[in-house]
């Protein structure tokens, strides 16, 4: 449907009143998430179970009403598709088998195996896309290639990612292979996604910051084109949302460069820096701090307002500059939409 308010946004529509959604909506803080969770039996059996998944991505469209909803799943599915082992410990984040040489490499799969498991997850995408209200837009979403090969690397995240640049120094020939390997099965991954009913895509690369000039040139800003370059032949009318997290001076130019529709923003920027510079070249997603979410009050009133007003003068979508906490209130979540789509 032509005039969902986030794919307006993505045309380069300026609206008086941006449409919302959140990173992590579907997740911890809230109970009807942890109860459909336990009745999964943990959290990748819940990613695995179509009508579970869905369900999740539900509850909070249900509850608040936002704009978008995106996909229930994760990242990591990409690496478990290739043959990585993975698993999440409570309380301390995932854990995967590591790729740090040349055999471990051999061992991958490829990009045509990927589908086996992450069918489950085209699944999800289908029922979501006949259960989801018709002003609702349906978000798919990968991981980038080097955040994902972060994980892949380490076998956890990392501070500073410091295993992956040690690889990237070290053995920049497996390096730049695994890249490429995540490369063309992401752009399977959301092909995939986008023939099951994603109407958008959005690509994490929760880990740019820690690339520095070149390396940011090679390994954040060259495969997000190659993907959306590739995404884009194949689907020419379905948006893309670029995500280089912390990337810094590294979010200017980052549109052109890439050709992502819409370039979301941390809160290393403030929303003025980001107007100034970024949303010149079109649409930006962003950037209320998630700790609003957890403390509320006016200041969450007045930020709402503040991140609303910085982006007044072109396309912008409202969303936290990360995903929100186990430990945010939902009633702030309830109040930032308010304060939002109050009459200016
Ligand atoms: C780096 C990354 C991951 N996953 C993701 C990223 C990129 C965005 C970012 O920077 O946060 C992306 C992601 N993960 C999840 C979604 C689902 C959609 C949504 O945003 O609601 C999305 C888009 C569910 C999830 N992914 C995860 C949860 C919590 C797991 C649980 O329910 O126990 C959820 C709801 C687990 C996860 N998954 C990952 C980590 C590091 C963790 C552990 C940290 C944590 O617990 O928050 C990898």
């Amino acid at each position: 449907m032509a005039d969902k308010t986030i794919l307006k946004a993505l045309r380069g529509e300026t609206q008086a009143v941006p449409p919302i959604w959140m990173m992590r909506q579907a997740g911890r803080y809230l109970p009807e998430y942890r109860a459909t969770r336990a009745q999964a039996g943990d959290f990748l059996k819940l990613c695995y179970n179509p009508e579970l998944a869905a369900e999740v991505t539900l509850q909070p469209i249900r509850r608040f009403g936002f704009d978008a909803a995106i996909l229930f799943a994760d990242i990591l599915l990409v690496p478990q598709a290739l043959g990585a082992d993975l698993w999440f410990v409570t309380g301390e984040g995932p854990r995967l088998s590591t790729i740090t040489t040349d055999a471990d490499f051999a061992k991958m799969k490829t990009k045509d195996d990927i589908h086996k498991v992450l069918n489950p997850v085209y699944e999800t995408v289908k029922i979501l896309s006949s259960e989801l209200p018709s002003e609702t837009t349906l978000i798919g979403f990968a991981g980038a290639p080097w955040t994902v090969a972060t994980y892949m690397i380490a076998g956890r995240g990392t501070p500073d990612q410091g295993p992956a640049h040690a690889l990237r120094e070290g053995n920049n020939a497996l390096f730049e292979q695994l890249i490429d390997l995540i490369t063309v099965a992401t752009i399977e991954y959301l092909d995939m996604q986008i023939q099951a009913g994603a109407e958008v895509v959005k690509i994490f690369d929760s880990w740019a910051g820690s690339l520095k000039d070149e390396a940011f040139e090679k390994y954040a800003v060259a495969p997000a084109r190659i993907i959306t370059q590739e995404l884009k032949r194949r689907h020419p009318s379905v948006p893309i949302i670029g995500f280089p997290r912390e990337a810094g001076d590294g979010y200017i130019g980052f549109a052109e460069k890439t050709g992502v529709d819409c370039v979301a923003l941390d809160n290393s920027i403030t929303p003025e820096w980001g107007a100034k510079y970024v949303q010149v070249d079109g649409c930006v997603q962003g950037n209320l701090k998630s700790s609003h979410m957890v403390t509320g009050g006016q200041d969450l009133i007045d930020e709402v307002r503040h991140v609303r007003d910085a982006f007044s003068k072109g396309p912008h979508i409202f969303n936290l500059g990360h995903g929100i906490t186990p430990d945010a209130d939902p009633d702030n979540v309830a109040l930032m939409i308010e304060t939002l789509r109050e009459t200016a």
